[in-house]
């Protein structure tokens, strides 16, 4: 076997992502030589002891972070800053601190700031997860075959980076880089946009059930399932994820909004080519993500 990429390796925050990446390094024993968990709930460090997925589980994170030479922060984003405070002065110099966070541009501004002299930063996103959360909903094989997007910091260590990316590697991923403003671009309109909306759809369907007195979602066939299935994710982890990336997210919706409105013109003027039009590229573009996936 492979030698551990980390000799002691800290993962704060033991839910759908933590977990995940807890129960792929116990199983392949080539990431960390010992795995320490922390999380601020005692509930989910009382189950991450039962479910076994580390040697050490801490619920103070100045005292995991202690002695390692890996340290990945996979909390909400909004918590960043608040975690970095408590464990700054304890990273060890020569380390490694990642994280996982959705958004990018906020890492740096509430990470960088705290960093201590000879920590080396490297931010990476998973481009994988589900709607559910918590130490019992992750997996070990949920990076398989997805995209972790790395965000490097101007004048970082390339030997941090690689060591990242190995891990990523060892997970299954396939790495791609990118600066932070062009990645909370991109996902706010492949992933933040489509939660905003599957959000707010379920809201006015209840709205109007509420209003007709009509068990409206009784009748929700399997379009309106498939299309809204990640409207059941997290609500602190979505909260902060609009928060952090509120100026890529409005852009994203002011486009989106115009381009409804033209469709929405389209069809009270019964202009049925621009109607048409629209169906053939969504069409098209969900075609072309199904044959990438199978490729
Ligand atoms: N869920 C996804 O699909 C997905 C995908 C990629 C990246 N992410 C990112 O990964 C991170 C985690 O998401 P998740 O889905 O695993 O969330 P989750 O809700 O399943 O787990 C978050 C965990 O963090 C813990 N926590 C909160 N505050 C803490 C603190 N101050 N100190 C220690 N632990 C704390 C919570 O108790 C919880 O167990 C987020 O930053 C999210 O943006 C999520
Ligand atoms: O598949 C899902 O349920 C997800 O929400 C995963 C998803 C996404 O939107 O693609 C969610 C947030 C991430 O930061 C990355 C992946």
């Amino acid at each position: 076997m492979a030698e551990p990429l980390f000799r002691r390796l800290c993962l704060v925050g033991l839910g759908l992502i933590g977990s995940s990446l807890a129960r792929l390094a116990r199983e392949r024993g080539d990431i960390a030589g010992t795995l320490v968990a922390c999380d601020a709930s005692e509930a989910v460090a009382g189950r991450v002891r039962e479910l076994g997925l580390a040697d050490v589980v801490e619920t103070d994170p100045a005292k995991a972070v202690e002695g390692c030479d890996g340290v990945i922060l996979c909390t909400p984003v909004g918590r960043f800053g608040a975690v970095m405070e408590r464990i700054a002065p304890h990273l060890s110099p020569g380390g490694v601190l990642s994280d996982v966070g959705s958004t990018k541009g906020s890492v740096l501004r509430d990470l960088l700031p705290l960093l201590p002299r000879g920590v080396h930063l490297v931010p990476a996103h998973p481009m994988a997860g589900t709607e559910h959360s918590g130490p019992d909903a992750g997996f070990a094989t949920l990076f398989q075959g997805r995209y972790v997007i790395l965000t490097p910091v101007e004048g970082g260590d390339a030997a941090a980076q690689e060591k990242i990316a190995e891990l990523w590697r060892r997970c299954g991923a396939m790495i791609e880089t990118m600066d932070p403003a062009t990645h909370d671009k991109v996902v706010a309109i492949v992933s933040h946009l489509p939660h905003m909306i599957a959000f707010t759809i379920c809201s006015t369907a209840d709205d109007l059930a509420q209003e007709t007195r009509e068990q409206v979602l009784k009748f929700a066939a399997s379009g309106f399932r498939d299309f809204t299935r990640i409207a059941a994710s997290d609500v602190d982890m979505w909260r902060d994820v609009f928060l952090n990336n509120r100026e890529a997210l409005l852009e994203m919706l002011a486009r989106f909004s115009e381009d409804a409105h033209a469709l929405g013109r389209a069809v009270r003027w019964g202009e049925a080519g621009f109607i048409e039009d629209r169906i053939r590229r969504g069409r098209k573009i969900r075609r072309s993500l199904i044959e990438l996936k199978q490729a």
